[in-house]
This record gives structure tokens, sequence and C-alpha cells, in this order.
């Protein structure tokens, strides 16, 4: 008992002593009070809703065993449930669920910007985000809640025609806690599991096809005649055959647009 409490009150010192470091930071190099006031925010969000900063840094203190067993116990069936993982192996969803990093974003933060080059992939944990657009981003395309997963198309896309790109904006509506799970890690994962790489990239084109592009202009459509997109100009038809030669290896099209991107 003596050690459980003597545990929060450590977690608590660490949370004080980082909110205070962060904030006398920011009051020296003169931070805009709008920005201090979210940064006190974020940090009395996230202590009040996990008790701790960073879960992670706790967790890979751990033996490896030991936070496959926790991490599997927390989240895989979570996982399981997520119609992209759906014909993956067990084993690749607990390799993702090691590498995973939660993080909290504040009511209206932008997670993804359309248009930007998508390096992570998101679940959402607890929460909503709204995918968002038109003037002033007032049209809400679709509102994703817990176990929704997002940010995914730009990632399961190469680089080339820009397909490496986010497709929308997507906002925290209200407090959100999200799962991120990088591109690098997600590439090192399917390195090993080639029947998924296969799935993976499938769904990838069926979801371009779904919430990609072409689809949001229609919904743009529906919803007033505002485009979310600027739609592709399609290939001219002399082109188009020479289209069939290009079917590069999904992982091959992954690794060269992560290269591009980091350059
Ligand atoms: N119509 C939609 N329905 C659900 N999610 C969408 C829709 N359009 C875009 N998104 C999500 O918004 C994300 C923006 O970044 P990505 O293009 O990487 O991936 C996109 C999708 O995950």
């Amino acid at each position: 008992m003596r050690d459980v409490i003597g545990a929060a009150t450590a977690g608590q010192t660490y949370f004080r002593g980082s909110m205070d470091g962060t904030v006398a930071y920011m009051m020296i190099n003169k931070i805009p009070k709008m920005v201090q006031s979210r940064v006190r925010t974020w940090y009395n969000y996230t202590w009040d809703s996990q008790k701790m900063l960073d879960e992670s840094v706790l967790l890979e203190q751990l033996p490896l065993v030991m936070r496959t067993a926790i991490a599997v116990d927390i989240n895989l069936a979570t996982f399981q449930k997520i119609d992209l993982f759906k014909g993956c192996d067990n084993q690749m969803l607990v390799d993702m669920l090691l590498r995973l990093k939660s993080i909290v974003y504040l009511p209206g933060d932008f997670v993804c910007k359309k248009g930007d080059i998508g390096k992570e992939m998101y679940i959402i944990k607890a929460g909503e985000v709204q995918v968002i657009g038109g003037p002033d981003n007032k049209i809400v395309f679709v509102t994703l809640k817990a176990g929704c997963v997002f940010g995914e198309i730009s990632l399961l896309q190469s680089s080339k025609d820009g397909g490496n790109r986010r497709t929308a904006n997507v906002a925290a509506h209200g407090f959100a806690n999200l799962f991120v799970l990088d591109k690098k890690d997600l590439q090192d994962i399917l390195v090993h599991y080639p029947e998924a790489q296969k799935v993976l990239a499938r769904k990838g084109r069926q979801l371009m096809k779904a919430k990609g592009p072409a689809a949001a202009a229609q919904a743009a459509d529906k919803k007033g005649g505002l485009s979310l997109f600027t739609p592709r100009p399609p290939t001219p038809k002399m082109l188009k055959p020479f289209g069939r030669f290009n079917k590069t290896n999904f992982m091959d099209k992954l690794k060269a647009s992560s290269a591009k991107d980091q350059k």
C-alpha cells in the first residue's frame, strides 16, 4: 500500500516539476499568453485523464515480455475490431501495439492538415475528431469516435503524384486521446508480414477510392457545392497504357516515399 502511495506521489511531483519548468521556460521566452494557456491546459488534462504525462517512458523500463502482456491486455481487443487491420496477423497487431505512442490533443487542435506529408497514422483512444473543410473549415465531413483509425490514406499510398499527402484536415472535437503509429515503425513491422503488407496495400487503394479526393468532391457537392479536395486531373488517354508498367511492390513504394519525405 505504501508503495502505491509513494509511486503516486512521485508521479505527481514529476508532473508538477515538469509543468512548472515548462511554464518558467515559456515566461523567460515571452511566449504569447494564449499559447501558455494552451500548454497549461494540456498538462492539466493529460494529468487528470491518465495520471501520467507519457506512459511510454514508464513501459519502456519493463522487460519486453511484460510490456507485451500489458499492451495485449489493454489494447489488443480494440485493434482486432479495426476494419483496416481485419485479416492481418495477430502477432503483427501486437508488434504495432508495442510501437504506439499516446498523445492528447486539445479542442480545435489540428491533427492533420490537408496537403501535408503523412508521417503518422492515428487510432482514437478516447474522444472524437472531425474531418473538416470548406471556407474557414466550417464543413464537417465526418466525425470519428473511439476505435476509429485516420491518417492512414497518405501512409498507405506512394509518394508518386503526391499520394503521400494528407487528403483532408482533421481536428480534435473536444479533448482527444490518440494513439500514434509512425510510418517508419509501420514499415519496419510490415517487412516481417508480407501477407499483411498485401492486405494493407489493397485496403489503401480501396480507401483512396472511398475517402480520397474523388469521393470527397462528391460529398462536398452534396454538402453545398464546396470542395474539400481539388480532384486530380484525369490521366490523358495516350498515357494510360504506361500506368500498367508501374506496378512497383507496395513496400518499395512505402520505402521510397519515406526516404523522400525524410530528405
Ligand atoms: N470521408 C472520410 N471519412 C472518414 N475519414 C476520412 C474521410 N476523408 C478523409 N478522412 C481521413 O482524414 C485523413 C487525413 O489524412 P490522410 O489523407 O492520411 O487520411 C485521411 C482519412 O483517414
